[in-house]
C-alpha cells in the first residue's frame, strides 16, 4: 500500500531519534516512508517533496530537525498536508534551539510541535496515527489497543521498586 505518513529529517544523524516515530507507526499498522530532506542542504528536494506530498497520498508529514530547524516550517509552507515537527536534541543547546525554531511559526502557516527528542518522535508517530484514525477504523482500533495496553502496564506495576 502507498505510504500514508512521510517521516523526514534534516540529516541521517537525526535517525536515532526519528526511528521512534517509525516504530510507533509500525506498531499501529500505518504505512510510512522515510527520507532525509534538508531545507538548508537540499532546498530543491524539499520543495519537490512538499509540493508532491498531497498528490502522492500522504496524509501527515512528520519532520524532525535539530538546531536551526527550518525543515518543518518550510515543508508546511508548501503543502496542505498537516506537518508535525519534532525538535531533535542538539549538542550545544540540548534541543531548545530546535524547539523554538519549530514552535515559533508565524500565524498562517501551521506546524504541530512535539516535545524534544525521543518522546516527541514517539508522540509524533502516535499523533499521526490518531489523525489517520479519524477516517480509518482499523488504525483507530490499533491506537485504542495501544492505549489500553499502556494503561494496563502501569496498573500492573504500581510499586516502582519491583
Ligand atoms: N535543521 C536542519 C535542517 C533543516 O532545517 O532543513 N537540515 C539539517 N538540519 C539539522 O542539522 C543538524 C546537524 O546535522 P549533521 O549531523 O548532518 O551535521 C541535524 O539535527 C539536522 O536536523
Amino acid at each position: 500500500m502507498a505510504p500514508r505518513v512521510g517521516v523526514i529529517m534534516g540529516s541521517t544523524s537525526d535517525w536515532p531519534v526519528m526511528e521512534h516515530a517509525t516504530q510507533m507507526l509500525e506498531r499501529l499498522g500505518v504505512e510510512f516512508e522515510v527520507k532525509v530532506v534538508s531545507a538548508h542542504r537540499t532546498p530543491d528536494l524539499l520543495f519537490e517533496y512538499a509540493k508532491g506530498a498531497a498528490e502522492r497520498g500522504l496524509e501527515v508529514i512528520i519532520a524532525g530537525a535539530g538546531g536551526a530547524a527550518h525543515l518543518p516550517g518550510m515543508v508546511a509552507s508548501q503543502t496542505p498536508v498537516p506537518v508535525l515537527g519534532v525538535p531533535v536534541e542538539s549538542k550545544s543547546l540540548k534541543g531548545l534551539d530546535s524547539l523554538l525554531s519549530i514552535a515559533q511559526m508565524p500565524g498562517g502557516v501551521a506546524v504541530g510541535t512535539l516535545a524534544i527528542g525521543k518522546a516527541g518522535a514517539k508522540n509524533a508517530g502516535l499523533l499521526a496515527a490518531q489523525i489517520v484514525g479519524t477516517h480509518d477504523a482499523s488504525v483507530r482500533e490499533a491506537v485504542d489497543a495501544f492505549r489500553a495496553e499502556q494503561t494496563q502496564a502501569v496498573l500492573d506495576t504500581p510499586d516502582p521498586r519491583v
